[in-house]
């Protein structure tokens, strides 16, 4: 039996965009299943808004296509508005209608008779729990119930593809997580297909089932969050989610000697600098044993003496430079719970080289 595949719920194909003569995104393209959540995640001014206007429908590419079940709602020569879309948006200043109750908020875009847009808004006012605000008017509720409230208006027409631009920012830290966690189940039972920015990785890495990692205008790296956390593309990639440390290199035979032991460099011709790049989590800390450190391992390689420079005690872990006696350098390393040497004190460092990424200078 041949196998038929259905189209993805959203697929963009090479989006680009100038403002000024600027390209500020710059051949954008990814495919969203229905059910999944996409993060657009990347820096300030990289042009994950832009897209997502683009997607919304009131801004239009100056080249490529997008299509939503395989039907293309804008490209060359097309471009459906953005109301006949069936696209639903949630932003930050989501601005419920003050005037509008509850009820009346998350009927707004519903059609068809009273009782089914009332079975509709029972059925997601039941789901957000918030049934018994159902005839408050919005000034009453708190900023996570109205963000929930939003969250049901947005999702009341059956929207193919949602749309999320940093829709949990106003909120305070401690409601954050709860609310986050009620939304990504609600949007999965839905099965609506979720583009959502935001610039924070902890974010992308709780909502998304793939991240796509943006800068400068182009998609960087693109993969469920495991990998783009344990395989990154380069080292900007690596300080995007984390503290690094960089330790230089030169290549010699498809290898790099450095303080730390040998690290393979394939593909690299001999004489280019390389950066091994690692997270302060993955360097231990060792006693100085009357000037040694401990012995080379296969796992950790070859400890390097550095001396204490501060110490501090970061809540459940704790941070410690170093200066490096080999180049003067400066190196992080973070451990669990409280160790907080005294300044000028040697201790000696080893990496975890499976956790170590390295990339040409
Ligand atoms: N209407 C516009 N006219 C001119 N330049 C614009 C316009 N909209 C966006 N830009 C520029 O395009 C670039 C990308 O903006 P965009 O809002 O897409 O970035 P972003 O990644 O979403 O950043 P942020 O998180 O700060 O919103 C920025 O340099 C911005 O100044």
């Amino acid at each position: 039996m041949p196998q038929i595949q259905t189209p993805p719920r959203l697929d963009l194909r090479a989006l680009h965009r100038s403002y000024e003569g600027r390209e500020v995104v710059s051949g954008v393209s990814l495919t969203i299943r229905a059910g999944e959540v996409c993060c657009l995640l990347g820096p300030s001014g990289c042009g994950k808004s832009t897209t997502l206007r683009m997607v919304a429908g009131v801004e239009h590419q100056d080249a490529g296509e997008i299509l939503v079940d395989g039907e293309r709602i804008s490209g060359p020569g097309r471009h459906l508005p953005a109301e006949k879309r069936r696209i639903g948006l949630m932003f930050q200043d989501f601005a419920l209608f003050p005037h509008l109750s509850v009820a009346e908020n998350v009927a707004f875009g519903l059609t068809g008779s009273r009782a089914e847009k009332r079975a509709r808004v029972e059925e997601l006012l039941t789901r957000v729990d918030l049934i018994r605000y159902i005839d408050d008017y919005p000034h009453g509720l708190s900023g996570g119930e109205q963000q929930r409230v939003a969250l049901a208006r947005a999702l009341a027409p059956k929207p193919r593809v949602m749309l999320m631009d940093e829709p949990f920012s106003g909120l305070d830290n401690r409601l954050r997580d709860g609310i986050r966690d009620q939304t990504l189940d609600l949007l999965k039972e839905e099965g609506t297909a979720v583009l959502l920015v935001t610039h924070e990785p902890e974010e992308a890495m709780r909502m998304a089932d793939e991240i796509a990692l943006m800068r400068g205008g182009r998609i960087v790296q693109q993969g469920a969050p495991y990998n783009i956390y344990n395989a990154p593309v380069d080292r900007e990639a690596v300080a995007f989610f984390s503290d690094i440390n960089v330790i230089r290199g030169r290549v010699q035979g498809a290898l790099t000697e450095t303080p730390f032991g040998q690290f393979l460099a394939p593909g690299l011709p001999d004489g280019a600098e390389v950066e091994i790049v690692i997270r302060p989590q993955h360097l231990s800390i060792d006693f100085d044993r009357g000037g040694t450190g401990p012995l080379p391992t296969a796992a950790r390689g070859t400890p390097a003496r550095g001396i204490v420079q501060r110490a501090r005690f970061m809540g459940n872990e704790s941070l410690v430079e170093f200066r490096m006696d080999h180049d003067g350098s400066i190196l992080k390393a973070t451990v669990p719970n409280v160790f907080l040497p005294r300044p000028g004190k040697p201790l000696w460092l080893t990496i975890r080289r499976d956790r170590c990424f390295v990339f040409p200078a």
